[in-house]
């Protein structure tokens, strides 16, 4: 077994957020990503309005039912937002004017319009301040991830109450500058033994110094490696597009939004990513096969 992305957003000029996604776009994507030792993803749906959203997820599950090269390659769907912090530093690349709190009503509209495909939403803990949405997902066998969030520790405790399990990209979506001690960072690795934290280890995102200290903080089997890839994977510096904003990648390979306070995905896939770590953080390759293929995949078989 290969590489299992759980967060791409696009790849290889195709982007999953776009309104005009067809089948064959999908199928060169997959193409691609398999050519980088990515047997299989989650395509991931970021912030918009619901029924751009909506759309978007349905065109996705059109594709997976369509062909079924996709069906293997594309495991299922993550759903990043729309239920996530609207803070500064916080939402991220995510519009602000779209992010909102988490309701049944919402969540059941996102997983309909996934037909029994979607698999991962990641949330805000305090836009679900009772866990209740979070229970409702866990119950339908959705992995439910915090991620975008500033939650106190109490709202992640009721929230992993609820069936939290994951976080999304620990260290990023977060302010540049926080309180020094009482910080997400902080609050979320004195947790890290009930919940899988995943990493955009592309050295841009994290520095590897900083990504060498978080991984000695976190169970071996709750680490996980995930690119959040965007349409720029596998090609060089350029403009991308990504759910209708333009994504800069510049020489070095780094993937900022338009107004270059924050990145906006990544170019990196996740076979770069394995290399930075075995030949920076001399990381030996069977840990690194545990944080990119074994750990992704025992989440998506619900274990
Ligand atoms: C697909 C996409 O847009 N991903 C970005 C991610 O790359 C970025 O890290 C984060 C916040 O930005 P920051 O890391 O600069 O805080 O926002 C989004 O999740």
């Amino acid at each position: 077994m290969n590489h299992v992305d759980l967060q791409v957003n696009g790849y290889a000029g195709v982007d999953f957020n776009g309104n005009e996604l067809s089948t064959e776009q999908v199928q060169h994507a997959c193409d691609v990503m398999r050519s980088h030792d990515v047997d299989r993803c989650l395509a991931t749906v970021i912030t918009d309005s619901m029924d751009a959203m909506c759309a978007r997820i349905s065109r996705i599950v059109d594709a997976i039912e369509a062909d079924s090269d996709i069906a293997k390659t594309i495991a299922g769907i993550h759903v990043e937002g729309p239920f996530l912090s609207p803070l500064d530093g916080y939402a991220g690349a995510h519009p602000k004017s779209e992010i909102r709190a988490a309701t049944i009503e919402d969540a059941g509209r996102l997983l309909d319009a996934g037909r029994g495909h979607v698999r991962l939403v990641t949330l805000a803990p305090e836009q679900d301040p009772d866990g209740v949405t979070t229970r409702w997902l866990h119950d339908r066998g959705i992995i439910v991830a915090a991620g975008h969030t500033n939650a106190s520790l109490d709202e992640l405790d009721v929230a992993i109450d609820a069936g939290l399990s994951m976080f999304t990209h620990l260290g990023n979506a977060c302010p540049s500058q926080v309180p020094r001690h009482d910080n997400i960072v902080q609050r979320v690795l004195s947790r890290a033994s009930r919940l899988s934290i995943s990493f955009i280890a592309d050295g841009f995102h994290i520095p590897m110094m900083a990504l060498g200290n978080y991984l000695q903080c976190v169970p071996e089997e709750n680490i996980v490696i995930v690119s959040d890839a965007i349409s720029a994977a596998g090609l060089g510096p350029g403009t991308y597009a990504l759910a209708g904003q333009n994504v800069h990648v510049d020489a070095d390979g780094a993937a900022w939004a338009e107004c270059r306070t924050h990145f906006a995905g990544c170019a990196t896939s996740v076979q770069t990513m394995a290399e930075k770590l075995r030949t920076e953080l001399k990381i030996e390759e069977a840990r690194i096969r545990t944080w990119t293929r074994t750990n992704p995949a025992r989440l998506l078989a619900g274990k």
